[in-house]
């Protein structure tokens, strides 16, 4: 796979800006929540403190669903679990495929929130044989010489990478190949992929290293004198937090987005954004 995917155009079909796509989930979430309580409707104030969003940013992202509520009384919450839903191509079946049945996919097969939400974990791959036939979540591990034939028998379009970071680009290319379109890595490493196949990636930590910048931030806010351990003054700090980062993150490439809605093309923050 010679070729990177660089990023894609800012809005989707329908003229949705993935800005606005990413925090569908975000609001899919909260509204869950709401109808697992029985509420019926919801103020965009509420709703949006509850998916951690600016109520403006979402009244003009339900303006793009052709929502609008009803003024007094806020959005149907069962409607808009169903709009939003359809919207995230959650109203049909999607089997999904997890390679790397080790610590991390033995936990992601056992999560029951992908089935819970239109997610079907098809099947579970791993290279070692002496895992293959033992049943993880109630699914025998198959081998990696059968993923051509996995992903045709099972018409999968989303494959999980949870390898370590040497296989994860070889993963990648023989899923892509057999026909996966949409791809979701766990491995530390940036994946190249052709045009038309979608890579989201998660890190927790990067997501850490986030938290940590914030953290330092506030010690330095509450005593601006003062760096991490008060010998050096905060500004000293940095290179030796970025020479950290720097060893334990990938090259930065355009292949990957983060699978996180944090940073959407549009740069803003939705799920750290104050109400
Ligand atoms: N993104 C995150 O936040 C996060 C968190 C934890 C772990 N990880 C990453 O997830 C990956 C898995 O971590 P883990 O703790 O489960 O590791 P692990 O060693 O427990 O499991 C890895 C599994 O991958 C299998 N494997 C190796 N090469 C393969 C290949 N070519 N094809 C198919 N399967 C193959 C191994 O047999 C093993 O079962 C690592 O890359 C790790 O760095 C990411």
């Amino acid at each position: 796979m010679a070729t990177g995917r660089t990023h894609r155009p800012a809005t989707r079909s329908r003229g949705i800006p993935e800005a606005t796509v990413a925090r569908l989930p975000l609001y899919l979430r909260a509204l869950t929540a709401l109808s697992e309580r029985s509420v019926p409707t919801v103020s965009s104030e509420e709703l949006a403190a509850a998916a951690g969003v600016n109520s403006a940013k979402l009244r003009k992202d339900f303006s793009y669903l052709g929502s609008y509520g009803t003024r007094g009384v806020g959005y149907d919450v069962e409607y808009l679990v169903y709009q939003i839903s359809r919207e995230l191509g959650l109203t049909q079946d999607w089997p999904v495929v997890i390679v790397g049945i080790g610590n991390l996919g033995a936990a992601l097969a056992n999560y029951g929130g992908f089935a819970s939400r239109g997610f079907r974990v098809a099947a579970l791959i791993d290279a070692d044989p002496a895992l293959t036939g033992r049943t993880v979540a109630g699914i025998a591990v198959q081998h990696t010489d059968e993923l051509e034939k996995i992903i045709d028998d099972n018409g999968v379009s989303i494959g999980v990478i949870a390898t370590p970071a040497g296989a994860a680009q070889q993963v990648c290319e023989r899923l892509v190949a057999a026909g996966v379109t949409s791809i979701l890595n766990f491995a530390p490493t940036v994946l190249s992929v052709p045009d038309g196949v979608d890579v989201r990636k998660v890190d927790l930590s990067i997501e850490l290293q986030i938290l940590a910048f914030h953290e330092q931030r506030k010690a330095s806010e509450e005593n601006p004198g003062a760096g991490i351990d008060g010998s050096l003054p905060a500004a000293e700090e940095p290179p030796v937090v970025a020479k950290r980062a720097a060893r334990n993150q990938a090259p930065a490439a355009g292949a990957e987005r983060p699978a996180s809605p944090d940073q959407g093309p549009d740069g803003d923050v939705p799920a750290v954004m104050p109400a």
